[in-house]
Formats: structure tokens, C-alpha cells, sequence
């Protein structure tokens, strides 16, 4: 990678002071500033290329796909996923893309399937819950997380779990640690510095624990599955990929290569991992700015009595007569990407960007936070402006330049769901009431904590019912 720009480094240490930052993703931005869209970081022998605006994005992701397909290996992603059978951490190898090819299909059957009723009806309970507060105010982001992870164990499972079960309860808290602890630091500086891997790790053995739990969870959907299962009655993404087992693996898998049930147990458990906590982070990120911003949850709203005409609740086919919900969630995804670094790919041969030469074996972070938010593209790229996707010269463009679910080979695998998740929850919400700050001046941070996932830190919310509004409106 000769001549790639370098911001200098300490000795022996590298750049890790850049790679230790806590607001990476800014951070990133702002060595962007000194040394261009693209530039390696380097930490003892590892070389990071960091990738911040869509240009060098797109050409990498897209246009080189498979170039940029594969996934850093790492001591701890290994540990949690039988050996690295991981569908979203697991490197671009033959059994990945049995494994990647299968999830996509089971989750496109079960869409096909159910996913539109599942999701209203989730929305029902959602709006029921709230009803239920009776306007005193509330921290919702614990509501949107249980009611996203239920539709994604309904998903998977075909198991209708309700809020208080004690096991759903244990299930959707071990999901939470998981994605909480995978992001510590200790964690990670276990994947460099493998002397600490023999000293005493509080956080590495609560790690474990939580994944001993998720794996017996897993284990045992996968077996009750297996026992009830009927070739004629797909009833969800577990039985399509025992369905999948029984046709292709009857004979002890040979076929398949490395492919194993153990790549499969993985499967549902990303999928379940992922459906949980980063739909919920978007919704709750949505609530936050429409606090700041009574004036768009008005036009949401006339919106939404324009297009349902009376007292029809909202279906996915509204959305062609939703066009400012729709830019309000553009918005929030360019604003506030869940995974603003995506998850790191690793280069599967040698390869270019921009005529830099990138060596097989690199790792590559595309900073999605960074090019949502890069200037030359977006005018006054940090305020709140739905308007920018409706009004811009054009908007399709505008569209194709918001990444916060990737692109490529790696693409979120449930972007669809996630899509109509949003859509869904937030029409039938905005529609029905209207967000308030529990006093005027009790406005949630608009900032976040950012870590493998971009949080909204928590804030509390008044839930008032429009009919309980004069005009129905927050504002005359
Ligand atoms: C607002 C919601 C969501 C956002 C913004 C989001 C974003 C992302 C991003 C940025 C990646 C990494 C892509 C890359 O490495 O280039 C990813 C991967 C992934 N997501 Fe999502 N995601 C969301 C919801 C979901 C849901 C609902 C599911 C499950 C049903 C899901 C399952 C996955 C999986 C399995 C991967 C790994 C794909 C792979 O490595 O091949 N995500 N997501």
C-alpha cells in the first residue's frame, strides 16, 4: 500500500491512541480532514484502512464486492461462534456463504409469509402499552427493544412470546449484555495483546456466561424444532433451515464442505441478535428528534390523516402517501447509522482503492457515520432536515448516498425487515399520539454513545394521545 496517506503514530504503539477513542467514528472524520477520504492506521503489525466518504465506500463495497468480502479474524469472535461459524463476523469462505445464502432464504420465506400482519400487530401492543402510562413520563427505549425482539423470536421460533414470560425476559436480556459486553474494551484489546488472554477477565467471563446462555437457548429451539417438525408446514426460519438439513444434509452434510449445524445454530442466533437492539436504537433515536422537533411530528401527522382518511390504521402500502415519514426516516438513518462503522471487512486478495494498492489480509472499517455526514454532500450535514430528501435536486441520489445499512456482499441482511419495522411502528405511533419532554426544558441528548452501536443515552418522554390535543395538533 505504498504511499497510502498515514496519520503519524507513536513507536511500537502504532496509532493506537486513534484506534482507542471512544468516538471512533468522529474521530475518524477528523483525520479524513488532515489526510483525505482514505488512510491506514497502523497498530504493531496490523494495517486498518478506514474508508469515509461514499465515493471510496461505494468503489470498495460495491464495485470490488468480492475484493472486500471477508471479515478480520479474531481470538474473541472465535470463542463465541464454535470456532468463527459466525454468520456476521465469519470471514468470506464457502461454508459463510452456504450459511449467508440459507438465513437470507429462511427470512425471505417467513416474510413472504407473515411479516406484514406480525409487525401491525406488534404495533397494536405498542400503542396499547403507551395508552397504558396515561401520559406520565417514561424511558421508551426498553419498550421499543422488547416489542422488535418479540417479533424477531416469533420470526425464528414461531414462538408468540409475551413481554412478562420470565424466559423471554431472560432471553431478551442476554441479547442486550451480548451486544453491550462484545463492545468493551477489554474484549477488545484481548484480540491484540494476547498476553492478557492468560490473566483473570471479569468482563471476558461474563461474556462466555451470556453466550453459554444464548447458545442452550438456541440449542433448544433447534431440538424442540427438529421434533415437530412437518416437511408440509414451514411455520418459520428455524423449521426452513432444518427443512434445508433434512434435504441437502440427509446424508451427513458432505456435500456441503465445512458446513456444519453449528454454522446453522449461528445463523438464528446473528439473526436474533441483530433483529433486536438495532431496529429498537433507530426508533428510539426517531422519538429523541421528534421531541426536539414538534413542528415535523405535526406534518407526520396531517400526514398520515390526509393518507388514511378517518379511522384506518396505516399498512406497508401507505407508504407511496407518507412521503415526509419517509424522508423523517432517511433522516434519522443518515443522522444516527446504528452500526456506524458497520462491522469490519477484511480484504480477500489483493486489491485497490482510489489507485491505492491494499494488500489481502487488510482490514477495511467504512466509516458509514463519516459519510453521512460528510459536508461536501450534505449541506448542514448535523441539523435535523427530512425536507433535504424531498427537496433535493435529485432525490434518489440522495437516497443511494445514505448507507446506514452497507452495501455489498456483507449488505445487512435484514434490511427489508428493519424497513418495514420502522415504518410500521412509527405510523401507527405518530398516528395515534404525540411525543412531548416531561417538562419544557427536559430535552433528550441528541449526541448518543457511540460503541459497536450508535445509543441514544436514555431520556424520558410524555406520550400524550392526539385526541387529548386541541386541533389534534402540538402546535397552531
Ligand atoms: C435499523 C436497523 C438496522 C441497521 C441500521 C443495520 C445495519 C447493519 C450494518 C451496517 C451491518 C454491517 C454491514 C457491513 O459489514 O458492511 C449489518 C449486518 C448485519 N445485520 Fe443489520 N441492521 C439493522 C437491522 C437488522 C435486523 C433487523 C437484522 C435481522 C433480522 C439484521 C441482521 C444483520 C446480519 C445477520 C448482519 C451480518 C451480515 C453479514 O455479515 O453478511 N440487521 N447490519
Amino acid at each position: 500500500d505504498r504511499g497510502l496517506p498515514s496519520p503519524p503514530g507513536l513507536p511500537l504503539l502504532g496509532n493506537l491512541l486513534d484506534l482507542a477513542r471512544k468516538d471512533l467514528p468522529v474521530h475518524f472524520m477528523k483525520l479524513a480532514h488532515c489526510h483525505g477520504p482514505i488512510y491506514r492506521l497502523r497498530f504493531g503489525t496490523h494495517d486498518i484502512v478506514v474508508l469515509n466518504n461514499i465515493e471510496v465506500i461505494r468503489e470498495a463495497l460495491m464495485k470490488k464486492w468480492s475484493d472486500f468480502a471477508g471479515r478480520p479474524q479474531s481470538y474473541t469472535a472465535d470463542l463465541i461462534s464454535f470456532g468463527g461459524k459466525d454468520l456476521s463476523l465469519g470471514d468470506y469462505t464457502a461454508a459463510w456463504k452456504i450459511q449467508r445464502r440459507l438465513a437470507h432464504s429462511s427470512l425471505q420465506r417467513c416474510q413472504r409469509i407473515s411479516l406484514e400482519a406480525l409487525i401491525i400487530q406488534g404495533a397494536q401492543d405498542l400503542c396499547q402499552e403507551f395508552r397504558s402510562y396515561g401520559g406520565t413520563p417514561v424511558d421508551l427505549a426498553e419498550d421499543f427493544s422488547m416489542h422488535t425482539c418479540k417479533i424477531i423470536a416469533s420470526l425464528a421460533f414461531g414462538t408468540t412470546f409475551e413481554k412478562h414470560d420470565p424466559k423471554f425476559q431472560e432471553i431478551h436480556k442476554c441479547i442486550s449484555d451480548l451486544v453491550s459486553l462484545w463492545g468493551s474494551p477489554s474484549i477488545f484489546a484481548l484480540d491484540f495483546f494476547p498476553l492478557l488472554r492468560s490473566l483473570p477477565n471479569a468482563v471476558l467471563d461474563r461474556l462466555l456466561t451470556v453466550v453459554k446462555r444464548r447458545d442452550a437457548f438456541v440449542k433448544e429451539q433447534l431440538e424442540e424444532h427438529k421434533r415437530t417438525f412437518q416437511a408440509q408446514e414451514i411455520r418459520d426460519i428455524t423449521d426452513n433451515m432444518i427443512l434445508f438439513l433434512k434435504e441437502r444434509g440427509g446424508e451427513g452434510l458432505q456435500s456441503l464442505g465445512d458446513f456444519d449445524e453449528q454454522h446453522i445454530h449461528m445463523a438464528i442466533a446473528d439473526l436474533f441478535i441483530g433483529g433486536t437492539e438495532t431496529t429498537a436504537s433507530t426508533l428510539t433515536w426517531t422519538v429523541a428528534f421528534l421531541i426536539h422537533h414538534p413542528q415535523a411530528q405535526d406534518r407526520i401527522y396531517s400526514e398520515l390523516c390526509d393518507a388514511l382518511g378517518g379511522g384506518r390504521r396505516p399498512t406497508y402500502s401507505d407508504r407511496e402517501h407518507l412521503p415526509y415519514l419517509n424522508a423523517t426516516i432517511s433522516e434519522i438513518l443518515r443522522l444516527r447509522p446504528v452500526a456506524p462503522l458497520a462491522v469490519p471487512h477484511c480484504t480477500t486478495r489483493d486489491t485497490s482503492i482510489s489507485g491505492y494498492l491494499i494488500p489481502k489480509g487488510t482490514t477495511v472499517i467504512p466509516n458509514l457515520y463519516g459519510a453521512h455526514h460528510d459536508e461536501k454532500v450534505w449541506t448542514c450535514h448535523a441539523l435535523f432536515q427530512p425536507e433535504r430528501f424531498l427537496e433535493a435536486e435529485d432525490p434518489q441520489e440522495a437516497q443511494r448516498n445514505t448507507l446506514a445499512f452497507s452495501t455489498g456482499a456483507r449488505v445487512c441482511l435484514g434490511e427489508g425487515l428493519a424497513r418495514m419495522e420502522i415504518f410500521l411502528f412509527l405510523a401507527h405511533l405518530l398516528w395515534e399520539f404525540a411525543f412531548l419532554p416531561p417538562t419544557p426544558t427536559e430535552l433528550p441528548d441528541l449526541d448518543g454513545s457511540f460503541g459497536i452501536n450508535l445509543r441514544c443515552n436514555p431520556f424520558r418522554v410524555k406520550i400524550v394521545p392526539r385526541t387529548e390535543l386541541a386541533g389534534g395538533r402540538l402546535q397552531t
